[in-house]
């Protein structure tokens, strides 16, 4: 695992935090956008998940179940996007993730879990890598379009009373932390027609102008390779 440093003007000087992370990795995307949000530097820790370096005993202690990403602040070790996200919210409270309105915070988590356990772990390198070799290469994209294509659909039918310049209203909140990335790897890994999902749509266009987002794209990682 190699370390570089990521640093932004903007940014609290808290070198503490330390970001185990891999630049196409939605699930680190949706972190390093908080970071951005909250204004946090951290210290990017690159893991090379087709080297095979979240398997690695040094990157197995700090997640056993050896994905990205982990969040390293001091001697708190976080695994997991939604443990971590809720960490930095109480801990760094500055530019709240959560909506004070009950329902609309509900609406959050909702559409946050919907990516989070309806869409990417479906998408995952180890079940991609099993279609491939079980079936073949063409059944992988087409399992990955279907199961994109089905949450995305029901993020559309969740969103429709809510959404505004984001997912819920003209605030960015979690589930946006959650969409984006997903959007993101819909479009550029998996070729999903984004024309069926014109809320989602609309929202990607906000994300794009957004500086902490666009920090926190996988092309703009130290350890990218595009
Ligand atoms: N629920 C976990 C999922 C983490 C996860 O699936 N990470 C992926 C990258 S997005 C990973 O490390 N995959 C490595 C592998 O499949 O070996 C989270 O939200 O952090």
């Amino acid at each position: 695992m190699e370390a570089t440093t990521a640093s932004d003007s903007n940014a609290l000087q808290v070198p503490k935090l330390k970001l185990y992370s891999y630049w196409r990795s939605s699930c680190s995307f949706r972190v390093r956008i908080a970071l951005n949000l909250k204004g946090l530097n951290y210290e990017y820790k690159a893991v090379n998940l087709l080297k095979g370096e979240q398997f690695s005993p040094e990157f197995t202690k700090l997640n056993p179940i050896s994905y990205v990403p982990v969040l390293v602040d001091e001697d708190v070790v976080v695994a997991d996007s939604f443990a971590i996200l809720l960490y930095l919210e109480e801990k760094y409270p500055q530019h709240p993730l959560l909506p004070s309105d009950l329902q609309k915070k509900a609406i959050n988590f909702q559409a946050a879990n919907i990516v989070s356990s309806s869409i990417q772990p479906l998408q995952n390198l180890a079940i991609l890598k099993y279609i491939e070799e079980k079936v073949s290469s063409d059944e992988r994209l087409t399992w990955v379009q279907y199961h994109i294509g089905k949450g995305f659909t029901a993020l559309e039918k969740l969103l429709e009373g809510y959404a505004g310049k984001f997912a819920t209203g003209d605030e960015v909140f979690l589930a946006d932390l959650f969409i984006a990335p997903q959007i993101h790897g819909a479009i550029t890994r998996f070729k999903v027609d984004m024309t069926q999902f014109p809320i989602l749509s609309r929202l990607n266009d906000s994300y794009n102008e957004l500086p902490a987002f666009q920090a926190a794209m996988p092309q703009n990682q130290p350890d990218a390779t595009i």
